[in-house]
């Protein structure tokens, strides 16, 4: 703090001053929120409720030159970072919340981040890269430590910030993805589920799990245990230009396990046959034709968050999956213990 004057003045003579930040109630279980606003003029009867709150003492406040109310701070920063599809509030007890515009997926920069953090004083706090987001949800929160803080601290924020845009070719540090409607086709293997013996699980669960993020099944076929079957229909698929195509079971390690290599036969270019995490490491990704298609174990048909629920709204969102972004999912990948 460069000059700022911060006198601290008793609650009982503080009627008729404004207040100098937000001040915030916490009723375990009932409420947490903003008692009063910033800048509200302090009245008689404000006085019992400041002291239920605690408050003995108020502060009045003259901001130096060179210094920045943690307000205006956190407003810059959100400024600085905020990208395409998100949308900035106004400040509350300190804190700006970046929240997201659309149904999409979140893009978080995570160096730009840390960087940022450790410039002290600040905060900048984010959900994970590549998490799908709702319409009104929260992306990243900013926030000074101090009431007041240098303005030398906001405009290294924003330098960061700005480098980042720069080096990237203008890609922004925090933003929403879009995801665009595709019409897979799925093809479900196995021949208990083909011959009837049991009845189909997957084709419902994947179609849910596209549904959710806006896109469908366009068409399901079945197909038993059979290599050059499988082949076919995924031919079959390419034919009818489908977006994305979806192969079901027979992933794992039986000799009745023919997906794998059924969809490099037909002719895809497999990014990856294994992914680390869990559950979904037998999840297979690839191109066909610039096609992404998918071979889906087991799992996909019953847990709610496996590789596919990572890798699909990426693939939604345009991204283009290569080798280590497939790699560097194991690191937090275990959801299975
Ligand atoms: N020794 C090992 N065992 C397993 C491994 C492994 O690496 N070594 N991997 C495990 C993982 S991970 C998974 S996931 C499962 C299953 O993977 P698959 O994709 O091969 O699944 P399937 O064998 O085809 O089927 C498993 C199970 O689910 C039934 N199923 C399949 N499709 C449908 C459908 N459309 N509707 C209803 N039910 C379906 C199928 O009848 C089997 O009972 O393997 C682990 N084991
Ligand atoms: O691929 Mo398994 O699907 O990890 O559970």
């Amino acid at each position: 703090m460069s000059g700022t004057i911060l006198r601290e003045v008793k609650v009982e003579d503080a009627v008729g001053l404004a207040l100098a930040h937000d001040l915030t109630q916490i009723l375990p279980g009932t409420f947490k929120g903003r008692l009063f606003r910033k800048g509200h003029r302090v009245a008689e009867e404000d006085i019992p409720k400041l002291k239920d709150i605690g408050k003995e003492h108020l502060y009045v406040m003259e901001l130096g030159e060179g210094d920045l109310h943690e307000d205006d701070a956190a407003l810059r920063m959100a400024a600085a970072l905020g990208g395409t599809n998100l949308t900035c509030g106004e400040p509350y007890e300190g804190k700006v919340t970046l929240k997201s515009a659309i149904v999409g997926l979140a893009v978080v920069a995570k160096e730009v981040v840390d960087e940022i953090n450790a410039l002290g004083e600040i905060a900048l706090a984010t959900i994970l890269d590549g998490t799908v987001v709702r319409a009104g949800e929260g992306i990243a929160a900013t926030r000074a430590i101090p009431l007041v803080v240098p303005e030398a601290k906001v405009a290294a924020v924003e330098a960061i910030a700005a480098r980042y845009r720069e080096v990237r070719g203008g890609a922004e540090p925090l933003a929403v993805r879009p995801l665009r409607k595709m019409r897979a086709g799925l093809l479900t293997t196995g021949t208990e589920v083909y011959s009837g013996r049991i009845a189909d699980k997957f084709g419902p669960a994947v179609a849910a799990k596209l549904e959710a993020l806006g896109s469908e099944v366009a068409e399901q076929r079945f197909a038993p245990d059979d290599r050059q079957t499988i082949v076919n229909h995924i031919h079959y698929f390419l034919e009818q230009r489908y977006d994305m195509i979806l192969v079901t079971g027979g992933m794992s390690v039986d000799p009745d396990d023919r997906t794998p290599g059924a969809i490099a036969d037909a002719g895809a270019d497999i990014v990856s046959y294994g992914t680390p995490m869990l559950p979904g490491s037998m999840l297979l990704f690839g191109y066909i034709r610039g096609v992404p298609i998918f071979g889906l174990p087991g799992c996909v048909m019953h847990d709610p968050y496996t590789s596919f629920d990572v890798l699909l709204p990426r693939v939604l969102a345009g991204e283009e999956i290569v080798r280590e972004q497939i790699a560097a999912m194991g690191y937090g990948g275990l959801h299975r213990r």
